[in-house]
């Protein structure tokens, strides 16, 4: 097929004897010799991966090698075994001792916001003293309808309460408005300040930190849909509540005394019992809710894997297997919400009988009283009225998370911002060292990658690091942009020890073109805009020149403007990558890193794309990882990797004559036979 149009059938026989554009394909590919690679590396990767924790997650890990630069873009790739009950209520508790967070630090963040909360405070002082009143003028509105024998006495007052309701309506109206209108307001930006700085505290966090399950992508987010508004509701709702909890008993209580201190006295003693059971009701709710959403949080990674790989998923027809996996997860939280859900009915349901068996007692009581004659009916009902509202207002005090601030409070191992005392140096030609690195990945720290690595790479020269799958080539890369710490040894650029380089600015001297572009659902323009802050239009087609990329925009309806989809769908392989490729360009890079860059491609767009690259490392400092070994024979320096060592150096023909590990995998590849 050639440009949307079948343009040779036959069998592969007849194909390759027609000398056509098949057997073209055929050459390019070497068919016969990456089989045998593949069987190479195969056995190599037996070797390397026994030890006994490998052996363990042998699917995870396969899984997990298969998806590799996926697992380090999104983080996220493995479905993991569903948690247990015990495990949620660990973490839970885990996580509530983070939560620990004195209320001061968040009223601290809310200064800007403080003349906001003093209406809003007013407001819900008001509010807070509206309840009792209210019930004061139910109570005596009552007692005027108890005069039916008195028309003129019960027209006049009648008048006066219902006045005094209007007057109460009106004052609530505007309390109400400031108390919520002023806190929704001051909350509303105290989130997304919140969020703001959260998500800069996020980018700043090292590599290890995201490849953390604990930390995968649906999580974090969900942190700063959800837990930012929680942080809202403490400082505003929540200091608004209290506020008018306050002024409803302080002024309900007080008013009672005053009306009839015997019957509140009663009251109140039993008033409690409706606090605490309300306040256990919203415990239960609270705690039932933060247990399953954790649960949940499990079940949002299956659905958002599902629907981010549903061609995959659909190509493999795994389907059930989806459903399957997403009940299960749905099992534990299911079960903690049905827990959860009878202990707070039960608590909903004892409160409300106690509610009413206060009322019983008030009237009981109440109704001696005026036997007595100690009291007359309005008395009774105002202090009724005034004890039992307050009592149930003050059961809703609330309980509110705050796990947002463990990002917002977390440090950065390897923090790019950080770049105090750190060093810019100049001029940067590219020279750099790897000395006796040793390093494992922090997610897995009983299988070492790097065994005392060696390597170096000079200014201006192209240098090679080949070698099996898994032997460490794409985490030299990492380590080189610091993404991660070594546990020992040095990496050295320019002769300073990476932990010493302003870290933005060593990133920034840099580019890395790896094998899976990874582009923004942006256009095209914007893309490569990525690669550098402040790039004019001029700087952007220069770079999709070098890339060999910008006839191919141009002939595009509409051009630089193009979306690209999301993950850059809408372009084929080889135009994601040199579109990558020309966003690399942009920032000049001093290093060049080339991680496998042209091995998902097919042989043209390989052609097309090692052309471009050839273009780009030009007299640049170029470290280019490679599986086709073909793509790297004229490196200045060849080094070959073998289980986290370098254990060969030189160049092509040097290396063949030492008939080591290089010349065995060119043999494989059948370089030699192409060359002769
Ligand atoms: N983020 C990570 N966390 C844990 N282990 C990782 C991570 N990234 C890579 N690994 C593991 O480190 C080992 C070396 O990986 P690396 O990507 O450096 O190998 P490679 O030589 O580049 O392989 P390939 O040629 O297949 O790209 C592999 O066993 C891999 O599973």
């Amino acid at each position: 097929m050639k440009k949307g149009e079948i343009v040779e059938t036959g069998r592969h026989d007849e194909l390759i004897a027609k000398q056509g554009v098949y057997f073209g394909l055929v050459q390019a590919q070497e068919l016969e010799t990456k089989k045998s690679e593949k069987k190479v590396e195969e056995e190599e990767e037996e070797e390397l991966d026994s030890s006994p924790r490998f052996q363990d997650d042998t699917t995870v890990l396969i899984d997990e090698k298969k998806n590799k630069s996926h697992l380090r873009n999104s983080k996220e790739s493995i479905i993991k075994p569903i948690k247990t009950d015990d495990e949620i209520i660990k973490e839970e508790m885990e996580k509530k001792l983070l939560q620990k967070m004195p209320l001061s630090r968040i009223f601290k963040m809310c200064k800007p916001e403080y003349g906001l909360m003093f209406i809003g405070c007013i407001g819900a002082g008001i509010n807070g003293s509206v309840v009792p009143l209210f019930s004061l003028i139910f109570a005596s509105i009552l007692q005027v309808f108890s005069r039916t024998d008195q028309p003129d006495e019960l027209r006049r007052s009648s008048n006066l309460w219902s006045l005094c309701f209007a007057i109460l309506a009106v004052v609530s109206l505007f309390a109400s408005f400031a108390q919520l209108g002023m806190f929704m307001l001051s909350g509303e930006r105290l989130t997304k300040r919140l969020r703001k700085l959260t998500f800069e505290a996020l980018l700043k966090q090292e590599a290890s930190y995201f490849d953390d399950e604990k930390n995968g992508t649906g999580v974090l987010t969900s942190k700063l849909a959800v837990d930012a508004t929680k942080v809202e509701g403490l400082s505003g709702g929540l200091m608004g509540v209290i506020i008018q909890t306050g002024f409803n008993i302080v002024v309900g209580f007080g008013l009672a005394f005053v009306v009839g201190w015997k019957l509140a006295l009663v009251i109140i003693a039993t008033s409690p019992a409706v606090v605490i059971v309300g306040f256990l009701e919203m415990r239960s709710v609270a705690g039932v809710g933060s247990k399953t959403r954790a649960a949940y949080e499990g079940t949002g990674k299956i659905v958002q894997q599902s629907v981010s790989n549903m061609q995959t998923i659909a190509a493999l027809t795994r389907e059930e297997t989806f459903k399957k996996l997403y009940q299960n997860a749905l099992r534990v939280p299911h079960k903690i919400a049905i827990k959860g859900s009878l202990l707070s009915s039960f608590g909903v349901g004892t409160s409300q009988g106690i509610l009413y068996f206060i009322w019983a007692l008030s009237f009981w009581y109440g109704s001696r009283l005026i036997k007595s004659g100690e009291y007359d009916l309005k008395q009774m009902l105002r202090v009724m009225f005034a004890v039992v509202f307050t009592a149930i207002d003050a059961a809703k005090a609330k309980v509110a998370a705050l796990s947002i601030f463990e990002i917002l409070d977390r440090k950065s191992l390897i923090d790019p911002t950080d770049n105090e005392g750190k060093e810019r140096p100049t001029p940067i030609l590219g020279d750099s060292s790897f000395k006796s690195v040793c390093f494992n990945y922090p997610a897995r720290p009983n299988v070492s990658i790097l065994r005392g690595l060696d390597l170096s790479i000079y200014s201006g020269k192209t240098i090679a690091l080949v070698g099996s799958s898994g032997s460490g080539k794409s985490t030299v890369v990492s380590l080189l942009q610091r993404f991660y710490d070594v546990n020992s040894g040095e990496i050295e650029v320019e002769g300073v020890n990476v932990k010493q380089w302003n870290l933005e600015y060593l990133r920034s001297n840099m580019a890395l073109v790896g094998q899976e572009p990874v582009l923004f659902d942006l256009t095209i323009e914007e893309n490569i805009a990525y690669g550098k802050e402040g790039c004019t239009r001029e700087e952007i087609e220069i770079a999709a020149k070098e890339a060999n990329i910008h006839n191919f925009i141009t002939s595009l309806p509409d051009g630089y403007n193009t979306r690209v989809g999301e993950k850059g769908t809408q372009l084929s392989g080889g135009q994601k990558q040199r579109v990558a490729i020309a966003r690399a360009l942009i920032r000049s890079p001093k290093i060049l890193l080339l991680d496998e860059a042209t091995s998902a491609l097919d042989s043209e767009s390989e052609k097309v794309v090692q052309n471009a690259l050839n273009k780009a490392s030009k007299g640049r400092t170029t470290l280019a990882i490679a599986h086709r070994l073909s793509t790297i024979q004229n490196a200045d320096l060849i080094l070959v990797c073998k289980k986290g060592k370098i254990v060969e150096s030189g160049k092509h023909f040097d290396l063949i004559n030492q008939k080591g590990l290089y010349y065995e995998l060119v043999t494989k590849q059948t370089l030699i036979t192409k060359k002769n």
